[in-house]
């Protein structure tokens, strides 16, 4: 049978969030989300009854007022951004001759990863690539991702082919969107900061001990993006955010760097996320909101905060060429040879 191009599929996948500002609605998020043993890995025995016990009784209601500060009139940021990202992926395929179906997926909540999966099924699509929007690899997050569709596929009869995106850290079109995005926020704030932040979302130190490769992979996104920026090394730095439980987490912490700064009688700072490839709780209300604020009470002035990639154009590019890159030659061993 001819290589037929639109029975291949991209299941563009995130984490997920909250389907309401609620504090019942975080519940559920949260119980899935931190009662997952990728991302939260002590013993079950330990780790459950003090999740259910004691967390999900406070946390919820907590969490339910952060997102209620940045909900949209379509939703949760992550969800808004992740859809149109699909729907855009989609078309630029398309108008890169691979004409491809791009469904969005989430490993927390909705639409789910197995029902998606499904959905590519009963659509007769031959080969799925698994692209998660997390550009670099962490056990919590990617191998998480990965779970989530091996759990579809042990109860399913029938599936498409697979093609698992592990990373893309240090893809030259990623490094070239964000350096694109970084330039445009300098050209219209009259020039850059006295220093540009880098801050990843950060994972326990023993994580990374155990032989996880994120912090690895954010340090070598960091180090091109500022090659990409000529920044000479007293320009930028790399932080760490997002620390949960009282654990070693990756460091240094973003919040007390930019403390430090303020401190140190720095006027201005550029924060860029380049780990997120979409606005969300962790960056609109944590860094644009709370960091920020932090650093004004230390001393700081001016708190420039550049926004995710989100789906602008060069992202979206940046997204067709890598998944085209994992896409090509796929399938073609069953098309006639060719007879030139
Ligand atoms: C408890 C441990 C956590 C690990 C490990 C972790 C890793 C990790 N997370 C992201 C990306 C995102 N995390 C987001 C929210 C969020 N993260 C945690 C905890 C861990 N994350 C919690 C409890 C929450 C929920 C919010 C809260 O209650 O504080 C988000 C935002 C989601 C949204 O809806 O906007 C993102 C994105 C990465 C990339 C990562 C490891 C590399
Ligand atoms: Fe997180
Ligand atoms: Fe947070």
């Amino acid at each position: 049978m001819p290589h037929d191009p639109t029975h291949s599929a991209v299941l563009l996948c995130n984490l997920g969030t909250p389907d309401a500002a609620t504090a019942p609605a975080l519940r559920r998020y949260l119980a899935q989300f931190l009662g997952d043993a990728r991302v939260v890995d002590l013993p079950r025995l330990l780790w459950l009854p003090l999740l259910h016990g004691v967390i999900l009784r406070t946390r919820p209601r907590q969490s339910a007022a952060k997102y209620a500060s940045i909900w949209t009139p379509d939703g949760s940021p992550l969800a808004v951004y992740t859809q149109r990202q699909a729907a855009a992926l989609q078309d630029a395929l398309a108008s890169a001759g691979r004409p491809t179906r791009v469904l969005p997926a989430m490993r927390y909540g909705q639409p789910a990863v197995g029902a998606q999966l499904q959905t590519l099924q009963n659509a007769g699509v031959r080969r799925a690539l698994v692209l998660p929007l997390y550009p670099q690899y962490s056990a919590t997050t990617t191998a998480s991702m990965f779970d989530a569709v091996f759990g579809w596929l042990r109860g399913a009869r029938h599936f498409p082919e697979l093609r698992l995106v592990n990373d893309y850290h240090d893809h030259p079109a990623y490094i070239a969107a964000l350096a694109a995005s970084v330039r445009a926020h300098w050209q219209a704030r009259g020039g850059p900061a006295q220093r540009l932040v880098m801050s990843f979302h950060g994972i326990p130190e023993r994580n990374v001990q155990r032989g996880d490769p994120y912090a690895e992979q954010c340090r070598t996104t960091a180090q091109l993006l500022a090659q990409a920026l000529q920044l000479p090394p007293e320009r930028w730095m790399l932080t760490f955010q997002s620390r949960f439980g009282r654990a070693r987490w990756l460091q240094p912490y973003t919040q007390p760097s930019l403390e430090a700064l303020g401190r140190e009688g720095l006027t201005s700072v550029d924060v860029i996320c380049p780990g997120f490839a979409s606005d969300c709780l962790e960056t609109l209300e944590e860094i644009d909101m709370e960091v920020r604020q932090a650093f004004v009470q230390a001393g700081g002035q001016d708190f420039r905060y550049i926004p995710c990639l989100n789906d602008s154009p060069a992202w979206i590019a940046a997204l067709a060429r890598i998944a085209d890159g994992h896409l090509a030659g796929w399938g073609m061993a069953h098309a006639p040879e060719s007879t030139a």
